[in-house]
Parts: C-alpha cells; sequence; structure tokens
C-alpha cells in the first residue's frame, strides 16, 4: 500500500496540502478526484518524488520515498505527470523505451525490446512507432507517455489525468487495461480523475480532495454521493446508478 502521514506542502508560503494522511491501497485502483486546484496533482507528485516532501511521510509498499534510492524506487513505481516536457524531436518508439532504462540502466536487451514492443501494440501505437512525438496527435502522444510508464513494469502505477485528450473509445480502453493491470497482474494503480464516472464505474477506491484537504475516501459507493460530490463541487449533483455502479449526473 502506498501510506501518507502528517503530510504538509507549501508553495512560496502558501499552504498548498494540509496534514494530509491516508492510505492507497494494494491491489486496488485508487481514483483521485477533486476540483481544480485541490491538491490532487502536487500530492500525486510528492508520493512519487518529483517533488520533495518538506513534512510528514510517505511511504510506497514499504519503501520510504524521501529515503529510497531512485534507481530502487524506479523499480517499484512508475508515475506519469501532468506536464510531459520530453523532447518532441523523440520518436515514439524512443519514448517508449524509456520506461525500461530503470531496470536494463543503458544496456537493453531482448527482454526490454520484447516489453517496449508489447507496450507500443498494447496502447495501439505500432505503427507510428517511428514517428517523432511532433508528428501525431495530441491524444496518440498521451497514449505513448502513458506506454512508457507502462513500460516500467512496476507494482505501482501513478498517473495524473491521463484521460486527457484520448477519446471515448480509447479512454475506455486504458481504463480496461487498467483493471487488468490490477485484476490479473496484481499491480496496484492511482490515477487523478475529473471525469467522475470513469471513477464511478472503473474505481475500487476514491480519494476525494478539497482545499488540500482529503474530504471522503472510500468505495465509489461510499464517497460518489450526492451529498459528497454537492459539496466538493459546490454544485448541485445528482446520482442515480448503472450496473450497481454509481452514475454521476452533472448537467442538471
Ligand atoms: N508552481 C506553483 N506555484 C504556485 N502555486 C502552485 C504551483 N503549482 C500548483 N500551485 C497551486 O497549488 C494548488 C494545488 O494545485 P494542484 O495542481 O495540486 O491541484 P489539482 O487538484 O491537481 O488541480 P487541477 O485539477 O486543476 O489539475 C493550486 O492552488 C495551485 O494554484
Amino acid at each position: 500500500m502506498i501510506q501518507i502521514e502528517g503530510v504538509c506542502h507549501a508553495i512560496a508560503d502558501t499552504p498548498i496540502l494540509h496534514d494530509i494522511t491516508t492510505t492507497l491501497p494494494k491491489g486496488r485502483l485508487t481514483a483521485l478526484i477533486g476540483p481544480n486546484g485541490a491538491g490532487k496533482s502536487t500530492l500525486l507528485r510528492l508520493i512519487g518524488r518529483l517533488e520533495p516532501l518538506q513534512q510528514g511521510r510517505v511511504t510506497v509498499a514499504s519503501h520510504d520515498v524521501t529515503t529510497t534510492p531512485t534507481d530502487r524506487l524506479a523499480q517499484v513505481m512508475a508515475i506519469l505527470g501532468q506536464q510531459n516536457a520530453i523532447a518532441s524531436r523523440l520518436r515514439l518508439s524512443e519514448l517508449v523505451a524509456f520506461g525500461r532504462w530503470p531496470h536494463h540502466k543503458g544496456r537493453p536487451g531482448p527482454q526490454d525490446h520484447a516489453l517496449v514492443w508489447l507496450a507500443l501494440k498494447t496502447f495501439a501505437l505500432a505503427d507510428l512507432a517511428d514517428r517523432f512525438l511532433d508528428e501525431v496527435s495530441g491524444g496518440q502522444a498521451q497514449r505513448a507517455h502513458i506506454a512508457m510508464a507502462w513500460a516500467q513494469d512496476t507494482d505501482w502505477l501513478l498517473l495524473d489525468e491521463p484521460l486527457n485528450n484520448l477519446d471515448m473509445a480509447h479512454a475506455r480502453a486504458l481504463m480496461g487495461r487498467l483493471r487488468g493491470l490490477v485484476d490479473q497482474g496484481g499491480r496496484s494503480v492511482a490515477m487523478v480523475v475529473h471525469e467522475i464516472n470513469y471513477a464511478a464505474a472503473w474505481a475500487d477506491h476514491v480519494i476525494a480532495m478539497k482545499d488540500g484537504r482529503v474530504s471522503a475516501e472510500g468505495t465509489p459507493a461510499e464517497v460518489l454521493t450526492e451529498a459528497v460530490l454537492s459539496d466538493l463541487y459546490d454544485a448541485p449533483i445528482r446520482v442515480g446508478a448503472h450496473q450497481g455502479r454509481p452514475l454521476v449526473l452533472h448537467h442538471v
């Protein structure tokens, strides 16, 4: 599991996260939800050590993120942030191959090449493998970044808004693959998601954040209620049901 204890974070003296204590369960798909500016990305970045921890403690599968060596942590957890400032004159196959770096450390073997190819095929990118990043669409580039994180082949996969730019079919396919990683692969996934019905349909566990605090956490049925969501988003939200899971209606 990922354990977060007493995490506070400030940017330029402005408090962003206030004493966050929560757990992301192992072997589950966790969705982080909440309004813009709630602190979801900041929390994910702290877990993934993209930002140094200022206060509190985070452990990923018992590895303290502050003290665990980077190469060890990179074998346990892959993180895909929201801003991926990677050179655009990189072929998709080269980008995806970066995911294998923590394993081969510059000397890729046949297994690394095979996994890169599998990642390209899994994310329907095989035909685009030789294209440069600036020669593909936003959704194709997004899928290539996800494929890179997937190729890292870690127990934990952390994704910040992976559904950005994906059409309905590719979004659904990605959620299906993430569920497969959890259900068949025994992996654990945490993702920031804005479209609540993806969390409703696919997540096992939901953490709702607002104003730098966890405001609710539990199963989708426990968190995705009219009371919790209306308060979270300061808007009247209706919740129905579809195939035994919440169906969130916000066009009312
Ligand atoms: N580099 C920065 N400098 C100053 N403030 C920042 C910086 N990065 C984030 N913040 C602030 O920290 C707060 C939390 O931002 P964060 O990106 O974690 O929220 P979020 O819940 O992921 O939002 P969104 O859904 O819009 O992506 C926001 O108020 C944001 O303005």
